[in-house]
């Protein structure tokens, strides 16, 4: 459970973020969507624990978030996999830094491949995949220690739609089978739709939370191709209009 109390973060005399108060249930998924500079991510990275409030407060299971937390993994736009070390070394990286023995995570990071359908790309290095490939390797890395939260800052967003409707479904099920929280931030309505149990709609100057739309068909794998999903398209564009 993460509870948000009117968090505040300024850069010098401007409020990026203005007294934002939300709480996100655990296993919920929030997309979070709203014009460029609302403070989108600033609000990520504040519960990422890598931007401290200028007031306010977070606290994730009932302890205050003082620093990044271990069961917490990001997943940033550019996928920020290392490009000098290979597949295996780079989903492997989190666990290998925490001293985890080596078959243990041999294992792990097998599993995760095949999980992923990347099994084949284990010994090469970022430059030799596809943009989708590299979203995936993202993915196991940020998996493999396991988190309860998982952050991601519009990770396919330089994805063709077909690839990124995979994705889409991709995390879906990952959500799913592993049981963990997920904040999404993104520019697309449509993906807000499919991967936001809630989604929150963000307005700027200063930076803060405009509506909150619960969306009731979360999960339903042929939403996408129903009147309700267009609907409800609508309505977040509705939402967006004027700000
Ligand atoms: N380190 C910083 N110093 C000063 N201003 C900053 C800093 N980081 C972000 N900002 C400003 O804070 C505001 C919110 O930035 P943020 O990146 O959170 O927005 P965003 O909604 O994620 O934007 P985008 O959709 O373009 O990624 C912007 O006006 C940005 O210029």
């Amino acid at each position: 459970m993460i509870e948000i109390n009117k968090l505040t973060v300024s850069y010098g005399s401007k409020d990026v973020l203005a007294a934002t108060d939300l709480a996100i249930a655990d296993h919920e998924t929030i997309a979070v969507i709203g014009p460029s500079g609302c403070g989108k991510s600033t609000l990520l990275y504040s519960i990422a624990g890598l931007i401290k409030p200028t007031s306010g407060s977070i606290m994730i299971n009932g302890k205050s978030l003082l620093e990044p937390r271990m069961e917490t993994s990001v997943i940033l736009q550019d996928y920020g996999l290392l490009p000098w070390k290979n597949v295996y070394q780079n989903v492997a990286l989190p666990l290998s830094i925490r001293g985890v023995a080596k078959s243990v995570i041999e294992d792990k990071v097998n599993a995760l491949l095949n999980a992923l359908h990347i099994e084949e790309q284990i010994n090469k290095f970022p430059v030799q995949l596809s943009g989708g490939q590299q979203q995936r390797v993202a993915i196991a890395r940020a998996l493999i220690a396991e988190p309860d939260l998982l952050l991601m800052d519009e990770p396919f967003s330089a994805l063709d739609a077909t690839v990124r409707e995979e994705m889409q479904d991709l995390i879906l099920n990952l959500h799913q089978e592993h049981k963990l929280s997920l904040v999404f931030v993104t520019h697309s309505i449509e993906e807000a739709v499919i991967l936001g149990k809630r989604i929150i709609v963000m307005q700027p100057n200063p930076g803060q939370i405009k509506r909150i739309i619960t969306n009731p068909h979360f999960g339903d794998v042929k939403f996408r191709n129903e009147f309700a999903f267009h609907k409800l398209c609508v309505h977040v564009r509705q939402e967006m209009e004027g700000i």
